[in-house]
């Protein structure tokens, strides 16, 4: 396998690329096409979002990818093959689709929804049985329990769990997302999306992927491609080039209030300069030395790690004086961040500490201190850098 087929983290690229050249659909009886001349290269392995207002075709131009809808003119390749030319089965096979309420089929148990393409496509009993019992493990249903239940005796999430499991089934390069967790509430979305998010990284599937929420696309976008009219392309770039510069008013308009707010969900600790104040002190450190190292410090706090250099509890000058040992004095250590966590994640543990918070690194060891001066200063950064980019691209 070369090097370009796998990821940073090693796990092998199994979607394909999608193109998409000057791709129209014109409706009978209308007078406007629907979509009007699409051209994007989807690329491998990637989840690229369509966002835009209800009715400008994000539906249209995805449905055409496995030709639920047949274009009026232009041309679609799926991993270079001609996807106009593809028989049914053959596209079933290279491209799974998900629903918004998952579409299931309410007379066909869970085991018999998610084994519906499989069974298209000709698969033997057995094949299937145990296709399906991996696809439910990995969309976390046990499968014991909901193997013979209908849709009905299942909750929103799960019964989107089912639809994502039987768009997956044949384990196809490609799969096209139609708003798929538009029907449920915020936190059981949240937790789908991060479900989705962790499967990415084991699958590596090209995702074509639809939502009206600017946020799940900021979340869950590798690109995002914001669409106008006719799915006019306004923008199309990463989350982050788009929250910094908004191609144009329409988008901007979408990408809606709070940007700065939004990039800290994109910016993590890692990628900040952490403060290293000489503040900490081991737990089997004497109180005497933690008394000078508290009178040193500025906060007149210290941080105790414990053998394996984890911070543990924070203890202030007054607790040392009458403490007679480390590893009882003071508070337990209530928030932490650790350097994986957005700057979103580290101003939330700030507000609730009332001011800078320790961070870990990958073993949980003390990595240095994140204060709101640095969150300021990044996003002020970021700004400047968006100020330049304007006037680049001005000049
Ligand atoms: N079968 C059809 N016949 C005629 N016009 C259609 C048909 N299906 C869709 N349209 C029109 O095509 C345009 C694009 O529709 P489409 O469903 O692709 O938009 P969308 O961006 O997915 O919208 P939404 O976000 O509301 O789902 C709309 O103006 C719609 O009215």
């Amino acid at each position: 396998m070369s090097v370009a087929e796998t990821t940073e983290n090693n796990k092998a690229v199994s979607g394909v690329e999608i193109q998409l050249d000057q791709v129209t659909k014109r409706y009978p009886g209308t007078r406007e096409p629907a979509v009007n001349e699409f051209t994007m290269t989807v690329p491998a392995g990637q989840i690229v979002i369509f966002v835009g207002p209800s009715g400008c075709g994000k539906t249209t131009t995805m449905r055409m990818i496995n030709r639920l809808i047949e274009p009026t003119s232009g041309k679609i390749t799926i991993g270079g093959e001609d996807a106009l030319s593809l028989n049914a089965d053959t596209l079933r096979r290279k491209v799974g689709y998900a629903i918004q309420q998952a579409g299931l089929f309410p007379h066909f148990t869970v085991a018999q929804n998610i084994g519906v393409v499989p069974g298209l496509l000709g698969w033997d009993k057995k094949r299937i049985d145990d296709k399906v019992e991996e696809m439910m493990d990995l969309v976390g249903l046990d499968a014991g329990d909901f193997h013979g239940r209908y849709p009905r005796q299942l909750s929103g999430g799960q019964q989107q769990r089912v639809g994502v499991a039987r768009a997956l089934a044949a384990d196809p390069p490609v799969l096209l997302m139609d708003e798929p967790f538009g029907a449920v509430d915020p936190i059981t979305r949240g937790n789908l999306q991060d479900e989705l998010l962790r499967l990415q990284t084991e699958l590596r599937k090209t995702i074509v992927f639809v939502t009206h929420d600017f946020d799940e696309a900021v979340k869950l976008g590798d690109k995002i491609a914001v669409l106008g009219d006719q799915s006019t392309i306004m923008q199309y770039d990463t989350p982050d080039a788009i929250l910094a510069n908004p191609a144009n008013d329409t988008v901007a308009g979408f990408v809606g209030a709070g940007a700065s707010l939004k990039q800290l969900t994109l910016l993590r600790v890692r990628d900040v300069e952490l403060s290293k104040p000489d503040i900490t002190v081991s737990v089997n450190d004497s109180v005497s030395t933690a008394k000078e190292q508290a009178a040193r410090a500025r906060g007149s706090f210290v941080l105790v790690l414990d053998d394996r250099q984890r911070p543990i509890r924070w203890v202030n000058t007054r607790q040392l004086g009458a403490a007679t040992s480390l590893r009882t004095a003071g508070k337990p250590l209530l928030d932490m961040v650790s350097t994986q966590s957005t700057l979103q994640d580290a101003l939330e543990a700030m507000l609730a500490e009332g001011g800078s918070v320790p961070v870990t690194g990958s073993r949980g060891e003390y990595a240095g201190m994140i204060d709101l001066d640095t969150v300021i200063a990044t996003i002020q950064q970021l700004r400047q850098e968006h100020a330049d980019d304007h006037a680049g691209s001005d000049a």
